[in-house]
């Protein structure tokens, strides 16, 4: 379990991280999402202790990360893979890992084995690995204690898609086996594959949390006219009934409601529809990035805007 409350770092007038509180639970796959710049690494080197927060706090296993009697075997971490000792050989910075978690030397072997590091590139300088590969290292440091939680920033970074595959099985076992997994991305897809919850984070503040589920549900309906010359009178019916209307630049416009609601509005207005489903996977992409629109660095939201 990670619990984290009101949790606020401010770099100058700058505030990196703003109130933020959320909870990563047992046996579920958190996915902690926001755009460049967001707030996320700062919020997790708070949560494990490498950067003091401005107020508020963290606790992980029901504890502050410091107060951990042996963090290894509580908490796994990756934060930077490129952040080893890269005059080390894969072994032996493993080797190291285990040795301070006072682990047996077989675990290294078990945890080359599990990342599937070949002998060779375990023998090989870190300096001279493929970021993939300091990727798979990094998780095996993070799983050497056999921990019950996993704290990873953009775990999926360098992977190749058969990486990315083996990634998502992994987190998902570990999470069906009872841990907790908190993992961030800016990637909306990336999160979407493998997380149970969701945290949408954007210039320093939570602006979406929930189930996946509970957020394809906000995501809405996406909704078409049968005639194009319709789709005025359509955005009327939804936007006068108080809905927030986007136009999606097919004809097509995603309104924040249930179909029913739509479909209902649409008949009273005397529109017939061409199109009415659920948003799914498109609409949770477009609510992430209107909701995380004023801190992109480009202006991704669709040129036509917001229809209301
Ligand atoms: N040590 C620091 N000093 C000043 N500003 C900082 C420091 N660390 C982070 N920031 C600022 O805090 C904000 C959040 O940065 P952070 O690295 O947490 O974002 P992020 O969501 O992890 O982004 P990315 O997806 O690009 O890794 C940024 O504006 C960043 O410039």
């Amino acid at each position: 379990m990670i619990e984290v409350q009101g949790l606020t770092k401010t770099y100058g007038a700058h505030r990196a991280v703003d109130d933020v509180t959320f909870s990563a639970r047992p046996g579920r796959v958190t996915g902690f999402l926001g755009p460049n710049g967001a707030g996320k690494s700062t919020t997790m080197r708070m949560m494990v202790g490498l950067t003091p927060p401005s107020s508020g706090s963290a606790t992980v296993c029901g504890v502050p990360f410091a107060a951990l009697p042996n963090p290894p075997r509580e908490v796994g971490v990756l934060l930077d893979a490129s952040a080893q000792h890269a005059g080390r050989t894969g072994r032996e910075i493993l080797a190291v890992a285990a040795q301070t978690a006072a682990l047996p030397r077989r675990r290294v072997e078990e945890m080359l084995e599990l990342v599937s590091l070949t002998r060779t590139e375990a023998d090989r300088r870190v300096r001279d690995y493929s970021l993939g590969m300091r990727q798979r290292l990094g998780i095996a440091v993070a799983l050497i204690g056999d921990p019950d939680v996993l704290v990873l920033d953009e775990p999926a970074n360098g992977l190749d898609p058969a990486g990315i595959r083996w990634m998502r099985d992994l987190l998902r076992g570990f999470a069906a086996d009872g841990g907790t997994v908190l993992l961030s991305s800016h990637l909306l897809h990336e999160i979407e594959v493998v997380a149970d919850d969701i945290v949408v984070i954007g210039r320093g503040r939570i602006v979406a949390q929930g189930t996946k589920a509970e957020l394809l549900e906000q995501a809405g309906t996406v909704v078409a006219p049968a005639e194009a010359t319709d789709g005025a009178a359509l955005v009327r019916a939804c936007a006068g009934a108080g809905l927030d209307v986007v136009r999606l630049g097919d004809g097509a416009l995603r309104v924040e409601a249930d179909g029913t609601t739509v479909g209902r509005l649409a008949h009273a207005a005397g529109v017939p529809l061409g199109r009415l489903q659920a948003a799914d996977g498109a609409g949770l992409e477009e609510m992430f990035l209107q909701l995380t629109a004023d801190t992109q660095r480009e202006d991704a939201t669709h040129p036509e805007g917001a229809a209301a």
